[in-house]
């Protein structure tokens, strides 16, 4: 069983700041549709024998309903807070930016989360609508309520919006990102300006976005490598710099992505996952939204 003791790398962000590379996920098994006081208590099992399994990096949202599960689980698993990397976002409230921190870090029981993020770009009508909200996320950071701030779901014109005006450029940007949804232009753009990128979604090829043209690609790396395909996926990512966020309930699943800690793709390995993958386009998340922007 990979465990604690598989080193999991950390990579730098621009704000002196540095993020595991890897995340285990609250939101889609967990996302609670209904009643948020409704308490899943295999959510709390699920993030505890995540941290047990070595997984600090914790992601969250407001919308997920499942904050106080996270909460739960991070007092439980005893693991000191300063080794934790926990991030959440906001979108719902987002309209009060400082309310919506302090009701989340309540929530989770802490003092400050170390990544605070705007979830969508969609809940902004105007650039300056967007420059406001950015502002608000800085006053966090200037408090300490969060240690870096970033956004997820932009595009690159919401970030050249954010670049106009802003003191402290946002630290990542975290979007769907898997072969089939490879994001060339916004990864150039996010080098450019030293945004770091986490993909969700990194399994999609093996689970709602399969069958496909990786399959055999991913099914060769996996028997010489010894993993399962899904740890290629996390590996493709993490050879790229790119910090995936995925999840299971499954302690085994868990255990066997931290695999993915134990080899490196040659860049020809990541060319052909890359060349199979842009045969095929698919969107799991966000489909009204983003999808003026697949083809960009
Ligand atoms: N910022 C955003 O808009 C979004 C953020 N997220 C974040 O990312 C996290 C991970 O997102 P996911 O899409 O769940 O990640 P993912 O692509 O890593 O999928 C994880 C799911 O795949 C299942 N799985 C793994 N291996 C499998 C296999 N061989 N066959 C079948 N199923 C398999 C797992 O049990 C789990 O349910 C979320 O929990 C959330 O925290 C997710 C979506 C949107
Ligand atoms: O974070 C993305 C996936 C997700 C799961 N539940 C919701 C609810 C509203 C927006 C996004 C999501």
């Amino acid at each position: 069983m990979a465990n604690i003791h598989t080193p999991i790398p950390n990579l730098k962000l621009n704000d002196g700041n540095s993020i595991p590379m890897i995340g285990f996920g609250t939101g889609t098994a967990w996302y609670k549709s209904g009643d948020e006081s409704k308490i899943d208590q295999v959510c709390i099992d699920s993030a505890v024998s995540a941290q047990k399994l070595g997984y600090y990096h914790l992601d969250g949202a407001e919308v997920y309903k499942t904050e106080t599960e996270l909460g739960t689980a991070i007092k439980e698993a005893k693991i000191p807070r300063e080794k934790l990397y926990v991030t959440t976002k906001v979108i719902s409230n987002i309209s009060d930016i400082p309310g919506a921190l302090a009701t989340s870090l309540k929530k989770l029981q802490l003092s400050y989360v170390d990544l605070y993020l705007i979830h969508a770009p969609f809940f902004s009508d105007s650039k300056a609508d967007h420059q406001h909200k950015w502002k608000q996320m800085e006053d966090l950071k200037e408090q300490g309520l969060t240690k870096s701030i970033g956004v997820s779901n932009y595009f690159t014109e919401h970030l050249d919006f954010i670049f106009e005006t802003c003191k402290i450029p946002p630290a990542i940007n975290q979007i769907e990102f898997h072969p089939y949804l490879q994001r060339t232009e916004l990864i150039k753009y996010h080098k450019a300006k030293g945004i770091a990128t986490e993909a969700y979604g990194p399994l999609t090829p093996v689970t709602k976005g399969g069958p496909g043209p990786v399959d055999d690609i991913l099914a060769g790396l996996a028997r010489k490598y010894g993993v399962n395909p899904g740890e290629i996926l996390l590996r493709w990512c993490i050879d790229q710099d790119i910090v995936p966020i995925t999840t299971s309930g499954k302690e085994q699943r868990l255990s066997d992505y931290l695999r993915a800690m134990t080899f490196k793709l040659n860049p020809k390995e990541i060319q052909q996952i890359n060349e199979a993958g842009s045969q095929k386009h698919f969107r799991g998340f966000w489909n009204h939204k983003l999808a003026a922007e697949d083809h960009r």
